[in-house]
């Protein structure tokens, strides 16, 4: 590995072009050499503005020497394949969330890692780097709020990209909770359930909103999160843990307060674009510099899978209508 990485990018969207404007100018251990969109414009117009490789293919992009290291910001069901091929080719891969559409898929991953004694892919679950809940998590392992019983959460969106679906609003939009949650609680899951409630006037689509999620874990924890896949008045993201001596609650991010008009107020964020974005700055300096130290050290192909078995069973437990059991495979240990 060079000192300052090489770093291909497969999907040149709305994600992959901020990751790359970040790696070529925020993060200094990093530089994009080559692109790839199956979208051809699209990468062509990357590779123009930086003066880098454009490829044919994303599979063109992981097999060219330079690229030490792989980002894939391609569309979801895009994400194993190019896991797998970097697996293959023995290259690290930092792969947008979700890992894969199914379980199966990220059992095929971590296979294939295990096989090569070590760890290659790291998932973009960027919450782990926000402050605010990096903060939650010191406060909770202080053992200053006792043992944590139950989190209450929810994620607020304004909109979604076209084509959006009902079950989206887990593998794409709770999926998030899914992982911060067992991260915060260091515990994994025993059930998954989706609660019907009333539907949103605002809802922009053919499909069902809010939801509500329920999760257990093993050791009896309970976690709701409140989905809001479109139609809030803000992008709005809170948690708070509850434990048997307090709480603690994650904070909103730093704006003015204005006091005008007999009122007090701060402003919302209105994507995840701005309201994550010290915590991707944070990500990708933390993944660069475990790069240059050897391998990755966030979230793994394990969490992806977690996220992906309960992402399937709250989907399941809709149809159902009761909760559904979540079985994980036996860990292997490099994770
Ligand atoms: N961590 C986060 O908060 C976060 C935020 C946004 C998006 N994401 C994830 O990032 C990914 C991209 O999201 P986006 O909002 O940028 O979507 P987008 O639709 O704006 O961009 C996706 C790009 O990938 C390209 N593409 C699709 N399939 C491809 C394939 N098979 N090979 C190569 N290129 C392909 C498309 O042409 C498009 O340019 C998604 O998986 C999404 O879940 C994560
Ligand atoms: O892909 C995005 C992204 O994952 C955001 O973090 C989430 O809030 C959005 O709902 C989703 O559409």
């Amino acid at each position: 590995m060079s000192k300052e990485i090489k770093v291909g990018v497969i999907g040149c969207g709305a994600i992959g072009r901020q990751h790359i404007a970040r790696l070529m100018n925020t993060i200094p251990e990093t530089r994009v050499v080559a692109v790839a969109d199956y979208y051809q414009p699209s990468a062509q117009a990357v590779a123009e503005q930086y003066g880098i490789t454009c490829c044919a293919t994303g599979e063109e992009l992981i097999a060219r020497p330079e690229v030490e290291a792989v980002l894939v910001t391609s569309a979801d069901p895009s994400h194993a394949g190019y896991v797998l091929e970097c697996i293959k080719a023995g290259k690290f891969v930092f792969c947008e969330k979700p890992l894969a559409q199914t379980a199966q898929e990220c059992e095929e991953i971590i296979r294939a890692e295990v096989a090569g004694g070590r760890r290659l892919v790291q998932v973009g679950f960027m919450r782990r780097y926000d402050r605010g809940y990096a903060a939650m998590k010191q406060a909770i392992e202080s053992g200053e709020i006792g043992a944590p019983l139950m989190i209450h959460s929810c994620h607020r969106n304004m909109s979604q990209a076209p084509g959006f679906a009902t079950d989206y609003a887990v593998t794409r939009v709770a999926i998030h909770e899914i992982d911060i949650s067992r991260w915060l609680l260091d515990d994994e899951y025993a059930t998954a359930q989706v609660l019907a409630v009333r539907q949103s006037k605002n809802t922009q689509g053919d499909w069902l909103n809010p939801q509500i999620m329920m999760l257990t874990t093993r050791s009896g924890q309970r976690i709701d999160v409140e989905v809001q896949t479109d139609g809030a008045y803000a992008y709005d993201i809170q948690c708070q843990v509850v434990g048997e001596d307090g709480t603690v609650s994650l904070p909103d991010p730093s704006a003015v307060v204005k006091r005008a008009g007999a009122a007090c107020s701060f402003p919302i964020m209105t994507d995840w674009s701005q309201r994550f974005i010290e915590a991707y700055d944070i990500e990708f300096d933390a993944w660069a510099k475990a790069l240059l130290n050897g391998a990755p050290d966030g979230p793994s192909a394990w969490d992806g899978y977690v996220a992906c078995v309960t992402g399937d069973a709250l989907i399941l437990s809709r149809q159902t209508g009761k909760p559904e059991a979540i079985e994980l495979m036996e860990k292997p240990s490099i994770y």
